[in-house]
């Protein structure tokens, strides 16, 4: 196993499955590794937004943008074969993850997109 989680193949399997299900694997971690660092790189901008509300005083939340995004992804997916409604959902848990933030720096705390504070 390299320092990626790619797990061997079940034993038994004929090797060329296996091949193919390892190549597969190491894809997917490489995938999961890039969403990782796409999400932090979000999570960093969304933080310097959060600190600009914040400071003059915007709310958190801003509906009218969140329906044009929902509507941009949507589209988005669609024409990338992702199911929508998959698109939407996960927009939407980032989000709240993003105004549960925005909340806390308008409370005069200190949000981290990092691991929370144990
Ligand atoms: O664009 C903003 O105003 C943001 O605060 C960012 C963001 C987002 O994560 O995309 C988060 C909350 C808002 O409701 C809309 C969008």
């Amino acid at each position: 196993m390299t320092n990626r989680e790619t797990a061997p193949a079940p034993e038994g399997v004929d090797e060329a499955v296996r091949d193919e299900l390892t190549r597969l694997r190491e894809s997917i971690d490489n995938i999961d590794a890039a969403l990782v660092h796409m999400l932090a790189e979000r999570f960093k901008c969304t933080q310097q937004v959060g600190r600009l509300k914040a400071a003059h005083r915007l709310p958190p939340a801003d509906p009218a943008r969140e329906a044009r995004q929902i509507t941009r992804l949507r589209q988005l997916a669609e024409s990338a074969r992702l199911d929508p409604g998959f698109a939407e959902k996960l927009l939407n848990f980032i989000i709240a993850e993003v105004i549960r933030h925005h909340e806390t720096l308008a409370q005069g705390g200190n949000a981290t997109p990092g691991p929370p504070a144990r």
